[in-house]
């Protein structure tokens, strides 16, 4: 009966098709539904954990929901990590992340891949607070490409120097990165924002998950925070099926799984040099008008 179920969910779903909004390429069911999700009425203990799709989301979900629960695994594995935290933007035919968010209690912890530009108004009304993670565009650039290649909800990329140039283009789903990092870095200026990278969390994530505590306005000992990095590496995720989206009918886990490789520089085995070149260029170009910046020879 459940197998039916899912079945017919997918059913109606358009699976890989786009549309755009304000130029911004979306799934054409999250275009469809766009007035219900541009007037969504966010509260003002609402968090929001915001980025670019394969920039470390589902890590600092984890690493919040944890926070939140002080360091309590059992807790965190009451359910999968989207619905604990429904994902904005998210639209199906017999439930939406809307409707997941306006049936939770608060204080509730939503997710988006929304650029800045398209939230809806009413988090910044209700001045939310925001948590957004970054990563490096070549790296963001490999995993996004496995990513569209094992989910039926989005386009096929087609081989990998195809993809190359369509995310160089902007032309992939919730649009262009160097827009998406940069939208956000400046919204920090006027908002609240805790800006994380996926670098800096790899590098040292006890630093990062303090960082993140302390946004939250909690204070953990110690020893939870250790429990929270341990349960929150990327072996442990990998095997949790609340964090692993094992059970998502879209996935095809077979061809590449959700948790793949979970480390930097891992570009090198996918760009030629050629490659490595072109994006240099276009990031020097790209990047030219801002002040954020990412560690890029890794
Ligand atoms: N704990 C932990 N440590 C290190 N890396 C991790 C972790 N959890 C997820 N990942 C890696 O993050 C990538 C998935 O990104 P997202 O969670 O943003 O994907 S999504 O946009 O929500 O679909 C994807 O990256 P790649 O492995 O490079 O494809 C995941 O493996």
């Amino acid at each position: 009966k459940v197998e039916k179920k899912k079945e017919l969910e997918w059913a109606l779903i358009p699976p890989g098709e786009v549309s755009q909004v304000d130029g911004i390429v979306l799934e054409k069911n999250i275009c469809n539904s766009w007035d219900k999700i541009w007037n969504f009425e966010a509260k003002p203990d609402d968090l929001l954990i915001a980025s670019y799709p394969k920039a470390g989301t589902t890590w600092t979900q984890e690493i919040v929901d944890l926070i939140q629960n002080n360091g309590d695994i059992e807790k965190s594995k009451r359910a999968p990590i989207h619905l604990r935290q429904p994902f904005l933007e998210w639209v199906r035919t017999t439930n939406s992340g809307i409707d997941q968010a306006n049936a939770m209690p608060s204080p509730r912890t939503l997710k988006t891949h929304l650029p800045v530009q398209l939230l809806p108004p009413s988090f910044w009304e209700k001045n939310c607070k925001i948590i957004y993670v970054a990563r490096n565009v070549k790296d963001n650039m490999v995993s996004y490409y496995y990513f569209q290649k094992m989910n039926k909800g989005l386009p096929d990329p087609g081989s990998w120097d195809e993809y190359f140039e369509t995310f160089l283009s902007g032309k992939v789903v919730w649009g262009s990165w160097f827009d998406h990092v940069k939208g956000w870095w400046k919204k920090k200026e006027s908002h609240p924002i805790l800006y994380l990278f996926y670098e800096e969390m790899m590098k040292d994530p006890k630093r990062e998950i303090r960082k993140v505590m302390e946004f939250l306005g909690k204070n953990l000992k110690e020893e939870v925070l250790d429990k929270i990095v341990y349960n929150t590496s990327f072996d442990v995720m990998k095997r949790n099926p609340m964090t692993n989206y094992i059970n998502d009918v879209k996935m095809n886990h077979r061809l590449s799984p959700f948790m793949r490789k979970g480390v930097t520089g891992d570009w090198k085995n996918h760009f030629t040099e050629a490659q490595n070149k072109q994006l240099n260029e276009n990031y020097e170009k790209n990047m030219a008008d801002t002040s954020l910046s990412f560690c890029m020879e890794l």
